[in-house]
């Protein structure tokens, strides 16, 4: 294509006519077309021209009434209401259209409870660094397997064991850290807690956090 050629648009230069009268040309900014002179010392406005006068607040106006739409549109939406839909009981039912899933019935209640200073996560996390013997095995190995019956006989003292997912720990260190508080964690003492971990928290990671806390494995035949 030759240069200068008309018909192409892709890269034609746009030339903005002085005073066009274009809404969004440089000229109608309003405040660039009111000089100082037209405003006196008092701030007001003195013999502006008719045109002036009438095309700056045209352009505010305008914009404020643009700006003010653009407001009610959002407030419109803030407002926004689900709508109510009848239901064949003759009740008013509110339909889930906002995508927001509804919360299950069945999930378990969580409450955290504060840390008492010294005992955040991080804190366990050093503390099972430093520790030698957070399990309690005094040299014994911790690929032994367990009955039940032993776990039940750890539930007090510095040795409180329980069960999870067929691993037994020794929790006892573990108590004060617990973001759920001693009192939950107490509940799986001396018993398989799996069903009680995976109620609350099933994504918590135990078998990372109580590594150094494994005492053996749940004995599958006893
Ligand atoms: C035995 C191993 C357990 C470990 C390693 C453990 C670990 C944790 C961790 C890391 C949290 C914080 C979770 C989060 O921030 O999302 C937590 C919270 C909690 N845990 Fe446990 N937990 C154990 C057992 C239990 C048991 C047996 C119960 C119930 C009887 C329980 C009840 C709770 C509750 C109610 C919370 C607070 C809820 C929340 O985090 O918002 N936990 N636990």
């Amino acid at each position: 294509m030759a240069d200068g050629d008309s018909s192409d648009f892709t890269f034609c230069k746009v030339d903005y006519a002085e005073n066009d009268g274009h809404l969004d040309s440089p000229n109608s900014i309003p405040v660039a077309s009111m000089t100082l002179e037209d405003v006196d010392s008092n701030g007001e406005t003195k013999n502006v021209p008719d045109d002036k006068q009438t095309a700056n607040p045209v352009t505010v106006e305008k914009s404020s009434s643009i700006s003010s739409r653009a407001n009610s549109v959002l407030l419109q939406e803030i407002k926004i209401e689900e709508p109510v839909v009848p239901s064949s009981s003759g009740e008013s039912v509110q339909p889930n259209v906002s995508g927001q899933p509804k919360p299950s019935k069945k999930s378990a209640v969580r409450a955290k409870v504060p840390f008492e200073k010294g005992f955040s996560p991080m804190d366990w996390l050093k503390l099972t660094r430093t520790h030698p013997d957070l399990a309690g095995l005094k040299g014994q190995s911790n690929r032994r397997l367990i009955s039940l019956e032993e776990v039940k006989q750890h539930k007090t003292g510095d040795c409180i064991w329980t069960v999870l997912k067929g691993r037994v720990y020794n929790i006892g260190p573990y108590m004060k850290f617990h973001p759920g508080g001693v009192d939950m964690l107490r509940k799986g003492a001396g018993k398989d807690c799996t069903a009680l971990f995976n109620k609350y928290h099933a994504w918590v990671n135990a078998e990372f956090l109580l590594e150094k806390c494994l005492v053996g494995y749940l004995d599958p035949n006893e």
